[in-house]
């Protein structure tokens, strides 16, 4: 997972380093990326299914790894993606996304909450970004409005209806901030490496250590073991000199397991382990450095039968060896509008392919590719049955 307030600062040449060193060796599941744009997102690509600089940059630097684009959800500068290996595809079902405006009470979406949910091999896990209101006094504010967005998203369908009947993760800009000390007192443990001073003044585990009935409650975090990622002068390393602000950790990574008495109980022996919680300090484009974390998720049982499976020769010779034979769950929903489609190994998601049928009929098992439109590159190509019912790739070769 990671966050970064980028404001309005245009995306570097590369954000690799930003996925962590991990990145190209396939260890990685699934990446969840958020981003903070002050204004509208500059158009680029006009037609583009996904026409925003980030969203491209984001496509393009991990397609190659193997890495499909699942969700994305935008609300004005709030851009949520999820990125998953395109062989977890048909385990990833039922995805569906949110978004809640709180900003000038709900009118305008420069705050609020962008969200993804979906069940990743049979279990719900909820991705939860909010952008809540800025500066020190506004803590109460804060915490309203997310309880607001946690009331107001609620999902179709299914056993988890609310955020909170999911595995959740809640990240993003959520503004807070270190209270009590002054600028000089901040800047000084910085410098000095003594972060868990601070730790003891930063408002939401002030809040949690209060142990009221707080709807931070369930919610847990790892070791702020990184100095404060806000603010700083744009270009530079140097906290803010112009307005002077003091020093916070405002981009956060937090998670929660599912609430007790959630109606599938199976669900909730699931654990979490974060790897690492990290920034980083190298981003200069923007007044906040970008924050990831790393996590595992354990569950007592996986579904991992596909819905669709595909069975074709594996090499594609000559014309008549264009064809795929299918069969299909007897729980799964056949529509006429399916469709099974050839993707390149390293494709960005489920529209980008180079030739589709549609799998039509209700008791074919069988299609086949016209010769025109077969690719002639050489290289590797996969087939994906796409559900339209499920608005997914529910079958892979
Ligand atoms: O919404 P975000 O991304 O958290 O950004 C904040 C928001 O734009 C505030 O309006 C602004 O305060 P002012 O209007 O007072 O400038 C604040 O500046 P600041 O960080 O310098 O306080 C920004 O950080
Ligand atoms: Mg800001």
């Amino acid at each position: 997972i990671v966050t970064w307030n980028v404001g309005s600062a245009v995306p570097p040449d590369d954000i690799t380093p930003m996925f962590g060193p991990n990145v190209s060796d396939g260890n990685i599941d699934m990446f969840i990326i958020l981003q903070e744009v002050n204004s509208m997102i500059n158009k680029r690509l006009k037609d583009a299914l996904f026409s925003d600089q980030w969203s491209e940059l984001c496509m393009d630097t991990l397609s190659p790894f193997g890495y499909v684009l699942v969700a994305s959800q935008r609300m004005q500068g709030v851009l949520l993606m999820v990125f998953s290996k395109f062989c977890h595809l048909p385990f990833l079902r039922g995805v569906q996304t949110q978004s809640t405006r709180t900003g000038l009470g709900g009118y305008w979406g420069n705050k609020g909450g962008v969200s993804a949910r979906m069940t990743v091999f049979g279990h719900p896990v909820c991705f939860l970004n909010c952008h809540l209101p800025a500066h020190m006094r506004n803590l109460e504010q804060r915490v309203e409005d997310f309880e607001s967005i946690l009331q107001q998203q609620q999902f179709e369908g299914g056993t988890a209806p609310g955020v909170l009947d999911h595995v959740v993760f809640w990240f993003g800009d959520l503004n807070f901030r270190i209270e009590d000390y002054d600028i000089h007192v901040v800047k000084c443990a910085i410098d000095s490496n003594k972060l868990p001073l601070l730790w003891e003044r930063d408002q939401p585990q002030l809040n949690m250590a209060k142990n009221t009935e707080s709807i931070l409650d369930g919610f847990m975090e790892g070791p702020l073991n990184f100095p404060p990622t806000y603010k700083f002068d744009v270009g530079t390393h140097t906290y803010d000199t112009a307005k002077k602000r003091k020093p916070a950790w405002t981009d956060r990574i937090l998670w929660r397991l599912r609430r007790t008495g959630s109606p599938v109980p199976t669900h909730n022996a699931s654990l979490q382990t974060q790897h690492m919680y990290r920034s980083h300090m190298g981003f200069t484009i923007s007044d906040h450095k970008p924050v990831s974390a790393l996590f595992s998720l354990h569950f007592p049982f996986r579904v991992d039968k596909p819905l669709v499976e595909l069975q074709v020769s594996r090499e594609w010779s000559k014309v008549s060896d264009a064809v795929v034979r299918f069969t299909i769950a007897s729980t799964y929903q056949r529509s006429s509008w399916d469709w099974i489609a050839i993707y390149k190994v390293g494709f960005k998601h489920y529209k980008d392919y180079q030739a589709y049928v549609w799998a039509k009929g209700e008791t074919a098992t069988q299609v086949t590719f016209p010769e025109e439109d077969l690719p002639r590159d050489d290289c590797e190509y996969i087939l994906g049955y796409h559900s339209n019912n499920m608005n997914s790739i529910v079958g892979l070769s």
